[in-house]
């Protein structure tokens, strides 16, 4: 069977594996360690204070492929409303039982408003680029961001289950729906337009990792290049 016969979204997971290293993810491919957020999830040292700044820039993302989905009057961004893994509201939650337990939430600081203003620029302009960053953005909470949350709650915060890491119904369909409605989408796209969108996988994974780089950096400054 090729590939294209299984639809889009395996060509989209396979770019995005090689993105992987093996620390992260048995099938990733990626041969360079740059920093420990390469590394696997169970060597990392998270702190709270850089854990609630990855939440805050995590938020401001989703507020925006949320708001962009909603408000688009294209059709096509209309099957992608609904989809039961929107997470703005929950991590509206989460930070809210943080204030609650007297932590100080920080403000935004740069890569989730330089992530919202890129993607809100990209909806109106650049359909294939767009899709690959929602397909990444939200497959990769249920993946490693899922792995990221147990390992936080484990050494962090007493193992609470935060709201970011609940769905309602069964996640693994849920995912399939979303893949499914992606298939659909995709299904008159032309090769050139599927390039596109799988080339833009580099960029989903540098805006992320900006963003992940936050639990890992000194609490103190918040650093992140
Ligand atoms: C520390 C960082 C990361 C870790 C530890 C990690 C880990 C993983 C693992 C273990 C899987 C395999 C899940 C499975 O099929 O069983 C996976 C899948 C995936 N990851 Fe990551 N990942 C990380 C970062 C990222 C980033 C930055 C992106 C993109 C923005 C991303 C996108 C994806 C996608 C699209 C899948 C496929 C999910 C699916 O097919 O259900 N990951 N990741």
């Amino acid at each position: 069977m090729t590939l294209q016969a299984k639809g889009f979204v395996d060509e989209m997971r396979m770019v995005s594996m090689r993105l992987h290293t093996r620390e992260q993810a048995r099938e990733g491919e990626k041969k360079e360690v740059k920093g420990p957020q390469d590394r696997s999830v169970s060597k990392w040292d998270p702190t709270i204070v850089g854990y609630l700044r990855f939440l805050v820039e995590s938020k401001l993302v989703y507020d925006a492929l949320e708001c962009i989905v909603d408000k688009s009057d294209f059709p096509y961004y209309a099957e992608l409303r609904n989809t039961g893994l929107e997470r703005s509201e929950q991590l509206g939650r989460d930070l809210e039982w943080f204030k609650s337990q007297g932590y100080g939430i920080p403000g935004p600081s740069g890569p989730g408003v330089n992530y919202a203003f890129y993607l809100q620029q990209l909806s109106a302009k650049d359909l294939p680029a767009f899709i690959c960053h929602f397909y990444n953005f939200y497959f990769a909470h249920t993946a490693g961001g899922r792995m990221i949350g147990k390992t936080v709650a484990e050494k962090l915060l007493n193992k609470k289950d935060l709201e970011c890491y609940k769905w309602d119904g069964e996640l693994k369909q849920i995912l399939q729906n979303l893949r499914d409605k992606i298939n659909k989408v995709t299904l008159g796209w032309t090769r050139e337009e599927k390039n596109h969108c799988l080339e833009e996988t580099e960029r989903s994974f540098k805006y992320s990792g900006d963003i992940l780089r936050f639990i890992l950096s000194p609490a103190s400054t918040g650093a992140h290049t």
